[in-house]
Order: C-alpha cells, then structure tokens, then sequence
C-alpha cells in the first residue's frame, strides 16, 4: 500500500534529503534537519504522489489519505502537547507547498491555521498576550481568504489603511490589540459578503481546504510560467507539508529571518540575510517591510542605521551561526535557510541549496574547491553554463558620468539600459517588439514573473535583498535595484518620480545592479574582467573536457574575442558575410549577374585580394589553431540589386545596360530560395566562384606562413551537399587550385575538404559522402529545417502556439530535437566513421553553443562543438560537465 503521509520532527523524521522527488525540497529537508538535531518545528508531508493522484482523478483525494492525515495529525498533538481546534490549548499549523525543484515564492502557503473566535481567545490567554494572538489571527483570515477562497489581500488592506487613517496611525505595530478585535469582525464581514457564505470557522474543514489550495497552486499561472522558464516537469507535482507553528510575532524577543550561508550575488565568504522583530516570515520574503541585516559586517556595509541581528540578539544568532556551519557542511552548498525566533528560541522552517548568481555560484564553487569541502570536479558541475553567459555581459564604464536618479539596495549584479516600464504586461508587450525595458515597480509580485524575464532589469521601490523582486532576478541574471526609496510611482500617468525628477515610460534609463544606482539616461558598457576564478574554473573544465570548442565568426574582432574566450579553432567561417560588405557587394553583383563565365571571372579577380586578406587576418589571429572556411552558401538570389542606383552601379561597372541587367536579375529571382541555387549547386554550375575562395585560402595561409613561419591550418567546407557526386567534383576542383598555389607559392598549403552535413539524405548517405570528405560539420540550423520542413526564417510566427500545445518541448532552432535530428546525426556519424575512421565530426549550428545539445554531442562522439564567440565559456563549460555525466 501507497505510503501518502511521513512524518517529521522531534529528533526523527520517516524521510530525508534523498526523497526529496516524493517529499518535495522543504520537506524532504525538513525532515533531513529534524534528524540532524535541530530544531525544527515538528509536522508531515503530504506526498508529491498525492498532488499526481489529485491531478490524474479529477482532483480527487487516493483512498487512504484522510485517515493517514488525521494519525499524523494526532501524533503532532502528542508531539507539541497541543491539539487541533481545541481552544484551550489550540495547535497552530502551517501548510506550505514545495516541490521538487524550488520554485521560490511561486505557490502558496498559509500561516496560523486553526485560528477561530474561540481557539483565537484560547491562544491569548495560553501566551498572555492578546495582541500577538489577535495579529495571528487577523493574518490567517487575511491569507487563508487570499490563497484558499480567492478574496483578495487588497480587500483586507483597505480596510486596515481606512481604519489606521482614521486613529491617524503610520505603522501596522500601532494598531491595539482592541484595533484587531474591531477589525477582524470586518474582516470576517467582508469575506462574508463576497462570498456570501462565512470564513469557516473549522480547523479541520479549514486545513482541507489549505491543503486542497497549496496542490491546486501548482497549476497556477506563475507556477506554470516557472516551470516552463525553468524546464521542470508538470508531472513532478508539488508536496504539501503541514507543520507546527512557531511564532516570530511574539513581541520584541522574537523575529523571523531569512538568511544565506555566503553572500548569493557575490558569492563572498560571509553570512548574508535580513531579519525583522515581531514579524512572520511572509513580511520578510514579500517585501512588505524593509528588514534589519543580519551581521553587523553586513549593516556597516549597507550603512544601515538599524542594530544588525548578530547585535540584537548575540545569542541567538550565535546559535544561529553553529546552524550555518552544520548545515553548509552538511549539503556542501551554500545554504538558504528559513528561520524564526519565538521568545529567544530559534527555529528552522526551511534550508535548501540557496539560488545565486552565476558570479556567486562561479566564486562559491571555485572557493568550496579550494576550502576542500568539494572535489574540482564538482565544482565544474556545480555552475550553470548557460547562467555563465551572465559573466560575460557588460558593467558600467568607470569613467560614464553617473546621473544617478534614485539609489536603493544592491540586489542583483550587472548592469542595463532599458526604456522604463511600469507594468509587467507592457514589459512583455515591447521586449516582443524588440526594445530593451527596465520594470520599476513599487514591488513585484510572483504574478509579475513574465515583465521580470522580458525586462533588461528591475528596479522596486520597495523590499529587501531577499524579497520576491531580488530572489528572482538573481536567478534570471537580471540586475536589479530593490528598496529604492526615492522613487515614487504614479502608475495612473506612467510615470516615475525621484528627488524632484520625473521619468516617463519610455525614457531610458540605466540601472546598476551592483551599486543599487538608477541612473537617466543610457551608460556606456564594458566587457568584463575574465581572470581570477573564472579561468580557474575554466581550467579545471578545460582539462576534464574531451571535445574541442570551436567559434563560429568571420571578422578579426569576433575571432579574437573568441580566441580571448578560450576557443580552440574556427569551426564556420562563414565567406558570405565578406560578400556582403558594402565596398564589395557592387563586384559580387557584377559577378552573379554577368551572363558569360568570363564576366563572371573578371568580377571575383576584384574580390580575390580581398578575400585573399580576409583569411590571413584571421590565419594571423588563429596561428596554428585549425580554420573551417565555408564557401559561398547562400542563394545567388540573396545578392540580387533591389534598388535602381544598386542596379545603375553594377550597370556602370559592367558596361551592360539596366534594362538587360534587370532581365537578368529577374532570371535568377527564385520562389524557395532556400531549397534553391545555393551551396555547393553552385559551385557546381559557376565553378570560378569556389576556385577564387579557394586560391584565396591558399594564397592567405602561403601569405601568412611567410609572414610569420607558422602554418595556418585549413579546412575547405562545402555547403549543402546532397550526393557524394558533389563533394567529388568539388574537391577535385579544390585539390587543383592547392596543386596550382604550391607551385607559384612554393609553400604546400595544409588543408583538409570536408562538407556540411545539413540535409537529411547527406545524414542517410554519410558513408558514401565521408569517402571523399575528410571532415563532417553538422549545419544543424538547416538540418533542423530540412528535416522538419520547418523554415527557420518563418517559424517564430507559429512557433509560440506550437510550445503553448506541447507539441514542441523547446524551440528545436534552439536546443536541439535529439529524437529526429538527433537520430539523423547519429547515423551521420556512425555511417560516416564506418567508411572512413578518421574523419573529424563537429558540430556548426547554433545548437554547438547549447548546454543540452553540447551534452547530446558528447554522447554521439562528436571531436568538436562551434559556437558564436560570446558561448565559448559556456561551451567549454558544457562539454566539460557532459564528459564528467558521461563518466558516471
Ligand atoms: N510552521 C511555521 N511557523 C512559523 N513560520 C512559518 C511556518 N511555516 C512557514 N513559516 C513562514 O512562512 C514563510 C513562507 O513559507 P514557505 O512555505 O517557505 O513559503 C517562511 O519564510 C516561514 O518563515
Ligand atoms: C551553421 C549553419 O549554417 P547557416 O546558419 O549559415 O545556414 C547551419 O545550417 O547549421
Ligand atoms: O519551497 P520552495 O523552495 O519552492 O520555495 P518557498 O519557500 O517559497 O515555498
Ligand atoms: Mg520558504
């Protein structure tokens, strides 16, 4: 029989960290503390089999459950010496959901439940104080109404701010226990009349129906949003725990914190958190108020005025630091831990592998490594290498003139520019249109999720280092400014006012997120320092990696950045983008339009030395790192004039009139460009255009040797091959302009021919293909469209209906479709190396710079992946860690 409910608490628990796929990562490490000895307040988990049950029968309950329920229940009262609904002695509980990934702040939980009129009297008299129990009282109606009957918190608010105007109190710790025991009844009335039913006054009908609200919260819309940004399965479904509760809103002695083991957007070593007296932790995590630091280090740092909790209460938080220490060691992570402190008394109510930024991970990992509490291994798995990118993304020049606006706290590093936007639609609405935004909002709420990714940035008026705006934006590497208390949002007239300036949405500008600046207008960038612990790390990857990474680029900038980046080779050159250049596009015009091979040949002798010193500068550059040139790819139709001056230039330089030109540019206009006279078809049918790109291959690296005495390394691609015949003519062709440039030059050049493997039928027929190629290179951007029928250039039109329907898990133009296209490469490469065992495989399109697909690559026994110069790191990141997982 199905086991639904496991118990935690007092020294013991039914589970651990190992079950956190079925207990969900809070109660799985709930249950891991309470074994470890530490204090965590006792209670169960209501299995994430259950929430897969609820979902699979019509949200039905599995038979069984009840009854496991109500013995847990009864063995909590045992264990706090309490009972459920009995108002003298009432238990408290909590029902919080989590699942198997955290998804912080994403579903819902609800406080101090078993409160009614008579448990709640029964609770002022067992504590001796009636404000405390009346305030924990008028929170549970607040939130229970919120999350489990859909009255919303504003309804509740207004209440409160009417009833504070009218005694004319500021702050929500004015309000008298008599104030609570006016308002809760409004409270109930309110609730009441949109309801038309009353607040349920039953402990046990009130905890069905939090239970029922936490597993119905992980079909709610930011959860789904989460999940898909995040890529965690529906099936996991989420974990309900139901757990005693331990008060934080007990009076000055007691408070509620949340705090992390290293600094995570730094990644200093260092405690890092925020506390807040007289509180319940949802006030900390939803930024209702700006909490107190939790090291007096951390205080001086931020300047803060308030006593840090280290100074407030010295012995709880020395009890608190032994926690850290015990539990750092114990997960070998930096820690995000979850506590409250009832009348001295510490308790733990969560800890989970803490969200951080890449820089911080990057700085944890490297100094675990170092401080011996992981291997060099594991600290290569421990970084996200697609989070890496954000390392590689500008800061702020030193020398910009700051006109800072507004300051608030340094939340989340980096920095950007953005047209202001004060809603979250709107965010989404422009970043689709392609404008870069920055969301600045008093406060964020989960529901914002979607504005948070769209945005460059977010800027709050209001929250802490730890509250929903900074927690998520770490974990999207956007930067963020959080608590900036200048700024004054006039929603209404979008609009934003600090220090008697105002912002209009649409103005731009720039928030640092290192510094908690906003600053008007757009800063100037720089490229960022990549020493220190990122080339550690990219060490320790580097010697675990078996594959090459290679970069995909043409000009000499983007090839020495990728050089700077680390990459081993060029693995697409792409001899296209020369063509377009605009001192030169007026010859390759002439060329494609002369109608006689000798037009053709006295055209590309004007491209020739050009070409000629586009290779060796990047020869000079690559040294003896090898270099796949591809020749010309695209459609002849993509260089035809548009223009009539385009068409006058190129009649000028031919002596051929517009009129016979036009004629001819409209021969060669094609329907399906793409499917059309592109690649290797035309070297075929215009066989001069692959003579000149070759002889200026081998004249370049002849030039260069010469030059330097190094031996630049060649290897000639041909694109789109579809029959073996092809690459057969063509290489001969090529193999005769080599033959020809050693002997005017005297110097052999070194070189290989090779092919694209971009249609399905070169995959199928790889064998016949490798016998005349000496490399394979993936073109998985057009393999993906010709084994789809998918146009790459059309499909972002139809693509978001398609993920919307799960028919498509990702977009397959960006991580690769392992099954189709993936089984396509496998038989390439096992075809391919059947017929020639030392052919050299890589990979070229934009899958080669994908984590997931650099992982699939390391699994088919590819030798290379090529990547834009930015996804270097992240590459050699990836291959890194699909080495290590292939491994173990
Ligand atoms: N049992 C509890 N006693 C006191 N405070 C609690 C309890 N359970 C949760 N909390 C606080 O509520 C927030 C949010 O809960 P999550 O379930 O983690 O979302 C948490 O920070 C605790 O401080
Ligand atoms: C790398 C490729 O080439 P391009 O993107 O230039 O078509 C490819 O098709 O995968
Ligand atoms: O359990 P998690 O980590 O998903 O988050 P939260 O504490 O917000 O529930
Ligand atoms: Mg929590």
């Amino acid at each position: 029989m199905a086991k639904w409910v496991y118990a935690f608490g007092g020294g013991t628990a039914d589970g651990d960290r190992e079950d956190r796929d079925l207990l969900g990562g809070k109660g799985a490490n709930l249950a891991e503390m309470a074994t470890l000895g530490l204090p965590v307040p006792p209670g169960f988990t209501l299995t994430t089999a259950v929430c897969t049950a609820f979902y699979d029968n019509d949200r039905q309950y599995p038979d069984g459950l009840t009854d496991e329920v109500e013995a847990a229940l009864a063995d909590l009262e045992t264990k706090v010496g309490k009972a459920f609904g009995d108002p003298a002695n009432p238990l408290l509980v909590s029902v919080r959901s989590g699942a198997r990934a955290s998804m912080p702040g994403m579903m819902d939980t609800v406080l101090n439940l078993g409160l009614n009129d008579e448990t709640a009297e029964g609770l002022a008299k067992l504590s001796g104080d009636r404000r405390f129990a009346l305030d924990s009282y008028r929170r549970f109606i607040t939130m229970y109404s919120d999350v489990v009957l859909g009255v919303p918190h504003s309804t509740f608010e207004e209440l409160l701010e009417r009833f504070k105007e009218d005694r004319d109190y500021q702050l929500d710790t004015e309000v008298t226990a008599e104030d609570w025991a006016a308002l809760i009844p409004e409270y109930k009335q309110a609730v009441e009349s949109e309801l038309g039913q009353p607040f349920p006054t039953d402990p046990r009908d009130q905890l069905w129906g939090a239970i029922g609200a936490v597993f119905g919260s992980w079909m709610n819309d930011r959860a789904i949003t989460y999940r898909r940004m995040y890529d965690i399965p529906a099936s996991w479904g989420t974990a309900v725990n139901v757990q005693a509760m331990v008060f934080g809103n007990m009076g000055e002695t007691s408070a509620t914190g949340v705090a992390f083991t290293r600094d995570p957007s730094t990644g200093e070593t260092g405690r890092y958190g925020e506390f807040l007296i007289n509180a319940q932790g949802e006030d900390v995590v939803a930024g209702i108020r700006t909490p107190q630091c939790l090291t007096k280090a951390m205080r001086e740092k931020m300047h803060d005025r308030q006593p840090s909790m280290e100074e407030a209460m010295p012995e709880v938080y020395a009890e608190l630091e032994r926690v850290f220490e015990k539990l750092e060691h114990h997960y070998r992570d930096m820690q995000d831990i979850e506590f409250t402190v009832e009348q001295g008394r510490l308790w733990m109510l969560q800890t989970r592998n803490g969200k951080r930024t890449a820089r911080a991970a990057l700085k944890i990992a490297v100094d675990m490594a170092d401080e011996g509490l992981i291997s060099e291994e594991e600290a290569v798995m421990r970084v996200d290498p697609g989070a890496l990118d954000q390392l590689l993304h500008p800061t702020i020049d030193e020398s910009y003139e700051r006109d800072v606006i507004a300051r608030g706290l340094p939340a989340s590093p980096g920095a950007a520019t953005g047209a202001a936007v004060f809603d979250a639609d709107e965010a989404e609405r422009r970043a689709k249109l392609g404008d870069r935004v920055i969301l600045v909002r008093v406060e964020t709420s989960p529901e914002d999720i979607h504005g948070m990714h769209a945005a460059q940035a977010i800027v709050t008026a209001r929250g802490g280092m730890t509250s929903h705006a900074a927690v998520v934006a770490r974990g999207m590497g956007r930067p963020c400014v959080s608590g900036a208390g200048d700024i004054k949002i006039d929603a209404a007239n979008k609009r934003f006012s600090a220090k008697g300036r105002t912002v209009s949405e649409g103005e731009m500008i720039t928030v640092d997120g290192a510094t908690g600046e906003v600053l008007a207008g757009e800063a100037t960038m720089i490229k960022p320092e990549l020493s220190g612990d990122f080339a550690k790390l990219m060490t320790w990857a580097d010697r675990t990696r078996r594959m090459k990474v290679r970069t995909n680029a043409e000009t000499p900038a983007d090839v020495q950045t990728a050089v700077d980046f680390g990459a081993e080779g060029i693995g697409l050159c792409r001899t296209e983008h020369m063509f377009f250049d605009a001192d030169r596009i007026a010859a390759v015009r002439e060329m494609i339009l002369s109608d006689s091979q000798d037009g053709r040949v006295k055209a590309l002798a004007k491209i020739l030395p050009m070409q000629r010193e586009d290779f060796a500068s990047i020869f000079r550059i690559m040294g003896e790192r090898p270099c796949t040139i591809r020749l010309l790819d695209p459609p002849l139709h993509e260089f035809l004039p548009h223009e009539e001056d385009d068409v006058a230039a190129v009649a000028e330089a031919t002596g051929l009139s517009a009129t016979a030109l036009m004629e001819r540019a409209q021969s060669l206009n094609e329907t399906n460009p793409m499917l059309g006279h592109r690649g290797c078809r035309l070297g075929i049918t215009y066989p001069e255009i692959y003579e000149m790109q070759a002889r200026a291959i081998f004249e370049a690296q002849a030039q260069v040797e010469k030059e330097t005495g190094i031996k630049p390394v060649a290897e000639v691609m041909i694109p789109l091959v579809a029959v073996a015949r092809e690459l057969e003519i063509l290489k001969a062709r090529i193999e005769a302009v080599a033959r020809d440039v050693e002997s005017e030059t005297g110097k052999a050049p070194e070189y290989l021919i090779g092919t694209m493997i971009e249609l399905p039928r070169a995959a199928l027929r790889a064998g016949d293909i490798a016998a005349h190629a000496e490399f394979f290179s993936f073109g998985t951007n057009d393999l993906t469209q010709t084994t789809f029928g998918l146009s790459r250039d059309d499909a972002g039109k139809f693509l978001a209906a398609y993920l919307e329907a799960q028919i498509f898990d990702k977009d397959p133009f960006v991580s690769l479709d392992q099954e189709g296209v993936g089984d396509l490469i496998r038989i390439g490469v096992e075809r391919g190396r059947a017929s020639r065992s030392e052919l050299k495989l890589g990979i070229c399109g934009e899958h080669g710079g994908d984590p997931a697909s650099i992982g699939f690559c390391e699994g088919v026994g590819l030798d290379y992946v090529s990547c834009s110069p930015y996804r270097v790191p992240v590459a050699r990141l990836a291959a890194a860690q699909a080495a290590l997982r292939a491994k173990s």
